[in-house]
């Protein structure tokens, strides 16, 4: 019996149609814990199917996720226990504070009260929206809901956070606070999972990129081996070179390459 621990995450050969269209076909990938991983891909590739498959929310027609050794469909309970999802647009309820929506979320979790009212607390704080504690949600702008968002994402303490394009419409501090949140999850430990179309973002924070195209990974790996790779001088040029999006200037002008 090996005495390794299980990586937060392993997806094995998951596939998903709609319709009898693949989006998902075939992906397998692992992520360690302490490791932020960057999914990228063009409209369309997959990206949203696949987290909502990790997250439990979208059931595999083929294929396994696995976080921390449990299965997401045979192993739900404990599985869903350690991960927290946060989709690019969090439904928050407007009249509630954000202690009052961090004590929602905690009651679905069935935290003890006692132990959940400090660490909301602290989440608050940390994410500087403390001053705004008896404001309701609702005034809040794009940036203090998905902190707010994040926070409740936080509060039972997962170990595998997945998050849609979490950096979208955010301004430069706010996403500057969200960047900082999820570097200091994963030095604690915990592993991430982000979708991003921001390339800059993908590249600065993450460990790892997967760049998803047509539902398959086509290629795996740090910022620098992409570029190696693919003989690139920029991420965007290897984005593009991996996803078959590269347009040459005669296809540009409107003649064939
Ligand atoms: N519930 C659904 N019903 C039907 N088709 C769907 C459903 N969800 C996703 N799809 C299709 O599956 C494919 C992959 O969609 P998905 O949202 O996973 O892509 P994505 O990479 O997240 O795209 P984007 O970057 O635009 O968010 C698309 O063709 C999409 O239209």
């Amino acid at each position: 019996m090996s005495l390794a621990s299980p990586p937060a995450l392993d997806l094995l050969d998951l596939h998903k149609s709609f319709g009898g269209r693949a989006a998902v076909a075939g992906v397998s990938l692992a992520v360690a814990p302490g490791e932020l991983y960057a999914l990228l891909g063009p409209n369309g590739a997959g990206k949203t199917t696949t987290i909502r498959m990790i997250a439990g929310l979208t059931r595999p027609d083929a294929g396994a996720a696995r976080i921390y050794g449990h299965d997401v469909t045979g192993d739900a309970r404990a599985a869903k226990r350690l991960l927290a999802y946060l989709p690019d647009d969090p439904l928050l309820y407007g009249k509630l504070t954000p202690p009052e929506y961090l004590e929602f979320v905690a009651g679905l979790w069935e935290l003890d009260a006692r132990e959940a009212a400090p660490e909301a607390e602290r989440l608050l704080r940390w994410l500087d929206l403390w001053a705004h504690r008896r404001e309701r949600t609702e005034g809040f702008s794009r940036g203090m809901k998905q902190k707010l968002a994040l926070a409740g994402a936080l509060i039972h303490r997962p170990r595998l956070l997945l998050l849609d394009e979490p950096l979208t419409g955010l301004d430069a501090a706010a996403s500057r606070q969200v960047k900082d949140a999820l570097r200091a999850f994963v030095d604690g430990g915990g592993a991430v999972v982000l979708t991003t179309h921001i390339l800059e973002v993908a590249e600065r924070l993450a460990d790892r990129l997967g760049i998803i195209a047509a539902g398959t990974l086509v290629a795996e790996g740090t910022p620098i081996e992409l570029l190696a790779r693919t003989g690139t001088g920029t991420l965007e040029d290897a984005f593009l070179s991996l996803t078959g999006l590269r347009v040459t200037a005669g296809e540009a002008a409107g003649t064939p390459a």
